[in-house]
């Protein structure tokens, strides 16, 4: 049995504030999301950070929690299951597909000894994000071989890295965006809002910045927007230092002032809604760009487990694990030295 184990952010267990202090704790203490040194870093965090934080963000997240929980958990789960489901049915008996969280529940721990526990012997490990950023992939790499380090038989491993200028997503996004205008009408113009990351990480090395822009340039090339058709802005600042820019709400505001009535927001870096997009951007968004004059924002939204992201996303993951079938790929490494 091959076990993928797809792994997002992680999310709290419930809108309130306590439960949103302990994830954020858990988030905001992994030294690749704050890479300050933590002798300045945790008095803040548990200063400022800690004590106002969670009561703020508690209300953003009631405001978008589904009945069944987080909307990130609940459509991480979805498509899990659609995957697991689709699998099943063409490759009886030899996927397990499980969910975990980096952060908070269920955890990287619980996912990997479920498929431990169904005798997966190999495991791809699925970071729910197309572009790479050692804040978030990384970290997802390192739950991994912090899990292995308590166990005595390790299984044969594989992540993916990301995929953002996969041919597949790329379709799946502009079809995406292609049905919802057909069902909704054209906008005037298209915001690509990415989750932003400080600059200083890009500064040290990491490729996001650059992922995001060529998932960008891929996808107006798809949907055959000109240049005045779109624009591409970074969400989700977080602390005092630069992050990257254009910032989306500074964005949203010259877009209303400059005129443009209609705007559509797409949040491409999102597999799965949550509430940097339900919240952050259909709600604050739309207040800022409606304040600063426009008339309309709409957001359109995630893939979550449209079929058509289940049928794109099982054809990116595929290779990755029936690989592992492929007796050419045992043959070459069998070859006498
Ligand atoms: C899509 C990729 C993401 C990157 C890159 C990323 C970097 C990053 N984020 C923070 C701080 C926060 N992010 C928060 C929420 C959040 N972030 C992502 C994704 C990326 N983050 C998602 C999917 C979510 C939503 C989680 C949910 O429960 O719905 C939050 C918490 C929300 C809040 O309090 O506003 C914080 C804080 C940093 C510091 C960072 C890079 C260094
Ligand atoms: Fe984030
Ligand atoms: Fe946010």
């Amino acid at each position: 049995m091959i076990g993928i184990l797809i792994v997002n952010l992680g999310t709290p267990d419930a809108p309130t504030a306590p439960a949103v202090r302990r994830y954020l704790r858990a988030f905001l203490s992994d030294t690749r999301v704050v890479e300050l040194p933590r002798i300045l870093w945790w008095p803040i965090l548990n200063g400022p950070v800690l004590l106002t934080r969670p009561t703020r963000s508690a209300r953003n997240y009631a405001s978008i929690w589904l009945p069944e929980g987080s909307p990130l958990l609940v459509y991480s789960q979805r498509q899990c299951n659609a995957l697991q489901a689709r699998w099943a049915r063409r490759f009886p008996d030899e996927v397990r597909v499980e969910l975990a969280m980096r952060y908070g529940n269920p955890s990287v721990a619980r996912g990997m000894a479920a498929l431990r526990d169904a005798g997966c012997h190999k495991i791809l490990v699925v970071p729910l994000y197309a572009q790479y950023a050692a804040a978030t992939t990384a970290s997802i790499f390192d739950a991994v071989a912090h899990t292995l380090r308590g166990w005595r038989e390790i299984p044969e491993i594989r992540m993916i890295r990301d995929w953002h200028a996969h041919p597949a997503y790329i379709r799946a996004l502009a079809e995406n965006i292609r049905a919802w205008w057909q069902e909704h009408g054209p906008a005037e113009r298209l915001l690509i809002s990415f989750h932003g990351l400080p600059q200083a990480c890009i500064t040290r090395g990491d490729p996001y910045r650059a992922q995001c822009e060529k998932t960008t340039a891929l996808l107006v090339q798809a949907l055959g927007l000109s240049d005045d058709q779109w624009t591409q802005s970074f969400q989700s600042r977080f602390g005092a230092a630069q992050w990257l820019k254009p910032y989306t709400d500074k964005m949203l505001m010259e877009l209303g002032r400059s005129g443009v009535r209609r705007v559509d927001v797409v949040c491409p870096g999102f597999t799965a809604d949550c509430v940097e997009t339900l919240q952050e951007i259909a709600m604050e968004g739309k207040e800022t760009f409606l304040q600063a004059g426009g008339k309309v924002l709409r957001y359109i939204p995630a893939l979550n487990d449209h079929p058509r992201w289940i049928d794109a996303f099982s054809e990116i993951l595929e290779p990755h694990w029936r690989y592992w079938e492929d007796p050419e790929h045992f043959a070459v490494s069998a070859q006498p030295g």
